[in-house]
């Protein structure tokens, strides 16, 4: 599987984030994104997503599932934990689940791989940031999806919750997945680095 993007154009309110992008990321490799605040980390992570339409450029997927389109192949965790306050921690997993589709593991046990076996019952507007931020990873794991897109996936984590983390990107990798991340800090594991814009 190999993900090219290829003189891509990004517009955002009307104004020029970035053009003429190339990147390249391939099965088994980690993309770190990296440049300065407001260069466009997160609308090129939304761009492959499908969430945001580029203005210029391709992005191909070769090799992935081709009844499925490149949007469906990706997970995308948007540097905001996109959680319903009022849903328990299970029911929140459920529901990205059914809105998601496809195949699927145990929600339990990938609640019990982040840590958040304890807190199955608690509202998610009751969890603390890292706990939000471990429920939101335990998304990777309960849809398993080739692709996945993580905006800043380290943030709020404790030192345990970053190496618990790491350990899933390196099993993903080594399963044949590709992870795309944008990232101010050291992603934790082997990555190539993408840099948009000048320099940081
Ligand atoms: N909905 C929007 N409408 C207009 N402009 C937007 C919108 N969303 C983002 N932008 C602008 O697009 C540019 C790129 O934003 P983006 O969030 O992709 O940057 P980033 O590199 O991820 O930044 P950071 O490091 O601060 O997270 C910024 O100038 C931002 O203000």
């Amino acid at each position: 599987m190999q993900l090219a993007g290829r003189g891509i154009t990004c517009v955002r309110g009307g104004r020029e984030v970035f053009s003429g992008l190339d990147f390249e990321a391939a099965s088994g490799e980690a993309v770190a994104v990296v440049g300065r605040n407001g260069s466009g980390k997160t609308s090129l992570l939304r761009l492959i997503a499908g969430l945001l339409i580029p203005a210029g450029g391709t992005i191909v997927l070769d090799g992935g599932d081709t009844d499925m389109t490149l949007p469906e192949q990706c997970h995308y965790l948007g540097h905001r934990d996109a959680l319903k306050p009022a849903l328990s921690v299970t029911e929140n997993l459920s529901f990205w689940a059914e809105f998601l589709g496809g195949e699927r593991s145990d929600a339990a046990e990938s609640l019990a791989t982040v840590g958040l076996d304890h807190a199955t019952h608690l509202p998610a507007g009751f969890l603390s940031a890292g706990q939000r931020r471990r429920l939101s990873l335990a998304r990777l794991l309960t849809v398993r999806r080739p692709i996945w897109l993580l905006d800043e996936p380290t943030n709020a984590l404790d030192a345990a919750g970053q190496d618990m983390f790491g350990g899933l990107m390196r099993e993903h990798l080594a399963r044949g997945g590709m992870i795309i991340a944008a990232t101010h800090g050291p992603l934790g594991i082997d990555s190539r680095e993408l840099r948009i814009g000048g320099v940081a």
